[in-house]
């Protein structure tokens, strides 16, 4: 049976245990769903069926001797750990040499251009967690109209800005101006809301990448298929190879919006990024918010597969690690689990897959008849 439309969903920062590398990554030892499941146990029975239990001992979730799905285990070729690095190789790009980053902040002159360019001072200028950097900055912030520039062990330049100091549209703007300067992988716009020690993070959050180039996307988009970004994808690729996009605010709101792209007649790829799992949990160190997370997407997954035709595959991935239990609120070098399923499966394991482009040399195999050695196409369809 010919497939004819892909859905392919990153949960983001779901990682499956460390990578042979972790440890030039300071990460020996981290497991997301591995720790997870050890300190608060993990309920996924959904996942399980497709046969997420067989690829690793995770605590609560059962092997199956008779698997509805395809699964195995990718190990992440490129040098680095972020999110644009991770789902640049889902799509096909390698990354030799890694986005640069500023484990001590970026270098004077860059913050007075950034200033000069804007018209403001930059406060902060160092790594920083998101949700500490404007409580501990954000009264400064809104007294002196200074914005707060942070960084992470990601390559990102990020804005932090309460929307009545400094307006969205105007936020975006200097966000265009860091982008213009910078070979950072991404600039955030991070803006916040409410009053002085109580200070949250809107949903209005903007992330400007570099430009990737030519990939999976690319190919299918010239080709004449759909291709449809779901949530952050959009922006991960700089809008490069999609015909059709759609932001979200939560999970919940993406799993309802790839339901509603499967229930149209598309024919090619829908691409979703559930970044919840990284952005509310991963990073603040919160278990068990996660594994509810975790347990959340299970319990809405049979409505996804309910949902596929007989020329459906729906692929299901992550990006990297960001272990809960880990030390410090960055990501993990770790190796991300790959789920298949389709109504004419082949189940069971299809290896340890050395890049993240497998996933992509399956996909075009499969929608564009292009083979290659790195494909899993022939053993899951
Ligand atoms: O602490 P927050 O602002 O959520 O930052 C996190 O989100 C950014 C992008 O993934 C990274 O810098 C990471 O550290
Ligand atoms: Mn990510
Ligand atoms: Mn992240």
């Amino acid at each position: 049976m010919k497939i004819d439309r892909i859905t392919l969903i990153v949960l983001d920062s779901v990682g499956i245990g460390a990578a042979h590398d972790a440890a030039d990554y300071g990460d020996l030892g981290a497991n997301t769903l591995g720790h997870i499941g050890e300190a608060a146990g993990l309920s996924l029975p959904n996942l399980a069926s497709l046969g997420l239990g067989n690829l690793a001992e995770l605590n609560g979730v059962s092997k199956t001797l008779s698997p509805k799905g395809a699964y195995g285990i990718a190990v992440e070729k490129s040098k680095g750990k972020d999110t644009t690095t991770g789902h640049w190789e889902i799509a096909g790009q390698i990354l030799e040499e890694p986005f640069p980053t500023y484990p001590n902040g970026f270098p004077a002159e860059i913050i007075q251009e950034f200033e000069q360019k804007t018209g403001r001072k930059v406060i902060g200028n160092k790594v920083a967690s998101g949700t500490e950097i404007i409580l501990e900055l954000g009264d400064k912030h809104v007294s002196s109209g200074g914005l707060i520039v942070y960084t992470s062990a990601d390559s990102v330049f990020q804005i932090a800005a309460h929307e009545n100091v400094v307006p969205i549209e105007q936020l975006y703007e200097y966000c265009q101006i860091a982008r213009d300067m910078l070979s950072v992988g991404r600039v955030i716009a991070r803006p916040f809301i409410g009053e002085s020690g109580s200070y949250t993070r809107t949903s209005n959050r903007h992330d400007y990448s570099l430009e990737p180039e030519d990939n999976m996307l690319t190919k299918l988009k010239s080709s004449g298929k759909d291709v449809i970004a779901v949530g952050k994808i959009f922006d991960i690729y700089a809008g490069k190879g999609f015909t059709e996009h759609v932001y979200t605010k939560s999970n919940e709101d993406g799993i309802d919006k790839t339901l509603s792209y499967l229930k149209q007649s598309n024919q090619g790829l829908i691409f979703t990024n559930l970044v919840d799992f990284d952005m509310l949990f991963g990073h603040r160190r919160d278990v068990l918010g996660y594994k509810k997370a975790l347990e959340y997407f299970d319990e809405r997954l049979p409505e996804i597969l309910s949902q596929l035709k007989e020329t459906d595959l729906l692929i299901i991935t992550a990006d990297h690690g960001n272990d809960p239990i880990f030390k410090g609120t960055d990501h993990t070098r770790e190796n991300v689990p790959i789920i298949c399923f389709s109504q004419n499966i082949k189940p069971g394991h299809i290896g340890i897959r050395s890049s993240f482009t497998d996933i992509s040399s399956t996909i075009l195999e499969l929608l564009l008849n292009e083979s290659s050695e790195n494909s899993f196409a022939k053993k899951i369809i």
